[in-house]
């Protein structure tokens, strides 16, 4: 069974960045292949990651919703469907990428959920880790596309209003109960002393702080000129920052 890290956060929070550099992290210390999943709509871990990405899960059950892709003879529609999942995986280096895509109807992943629950394990079990990037609803954690998390990183960048939509996270794995070993804070974009005027929010969240990422120039051009967040050199100071994180979870 994979272990499977999930990241979620409001968006803007530095959350596909930490997804990114995690993967990174985890293939350099020779933990790969990883089954990466961009489980939010808004989100573009391909590009982070430096993938191609031809197709989501979302565009292929339209096509095959609207008939646009005729099942062929003897195949089920969840058959057909798992069949192209499997094909529509991005192949990195030592990283499969998974991209869910928008919702299908008005704010409905119920079916593509469904079917994506039922092979998402077996698919993870050729995989030692999966990570996933989610909306701050946990959309796909709430029904359950995963089965476990063994750990959940929730990023908030360095404002109170961030800490305490983080804290909302905290109350929605509560609220809905989901099986999740380890949930963390990591607190994204921070500069100098930031974080020490955030002490009491952090605290009244209940979040354990695992850690925190600096704010980096090189992280703001890379994105600027497209460039692969995983082509960071080894030496940046969010590189470090990450792997001390992935450290004090037990995870490298
Ligand atoms: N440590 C950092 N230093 C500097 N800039 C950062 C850092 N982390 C993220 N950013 C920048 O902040 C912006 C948002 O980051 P990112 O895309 O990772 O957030 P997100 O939470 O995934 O947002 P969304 O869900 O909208 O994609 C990006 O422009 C990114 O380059």
């Amino acid at each position: 069974m994979a272990f499977t890290i999930a990241i979620a956060g409001k968006g803007g929070t530095g959350k596909t960045t930490l997804a990114a550099l995690i993967i990174r992290q985890l293939i350099r210390s020779g933990k790969g292949p990883v089954l990466a999943v961009d489980a939010d709509a808004n989100a573009n871990l391909n590009e982070a990651l430096g993938i191609e990405v031809e197709d989501t899960i979302a565009e292929l059950m339209a096509r095959v919703n609207n008939n646009l892709e005729p099942l062929p003879a003897g195949m089920t529609k969840d058959q057909y469907v798992a069949f192209r999942v499997h094909q529509s995986l991005a192949e990195g280096d030592d990283v499969d990428l998974l991209v869910m895509g928008g919702p299908e109807g008005p704010g409905c992943y119920c079916y593509v959920n469904n079917l994506v629950r039922g092979f998402m394990q077996e698919l993870s079990q050729n995989y030692p880790y999966v990570v996933m990037d989610n909306e701050a609803g946990l959309e796909h954690l709430s029904r359950r596309t995963t089965q476990n998390v063994d750990v959940l990183f929730v990023s908030s960048d360095a404002s109170a209003r961030g800490i305490r939509s983080a804290g909302r996270v905290k109350e929605l794995v509560e609220s809905l109960a989901l099986e999740i070993k380890k949930l963390y804070l990591v607190v994204t974009r921070v500069n100098n002393d930031s974080i020490a005027a955030l002490q009491d929010e952090i605290q009244r969240t209940g979040l354990e702080l695992i850690g925190t990422i600096p704010n980096d120039q090189q992280v703001f051009e890379y994105d600027l000129r497209g460039k692969p967040l995983v082509e960071l050199p080894d030496d940046s100071p969010v590189i470090s920052a990450v792997t001390e994180i992935l450290r004090r979870a037990h995870i490298l």
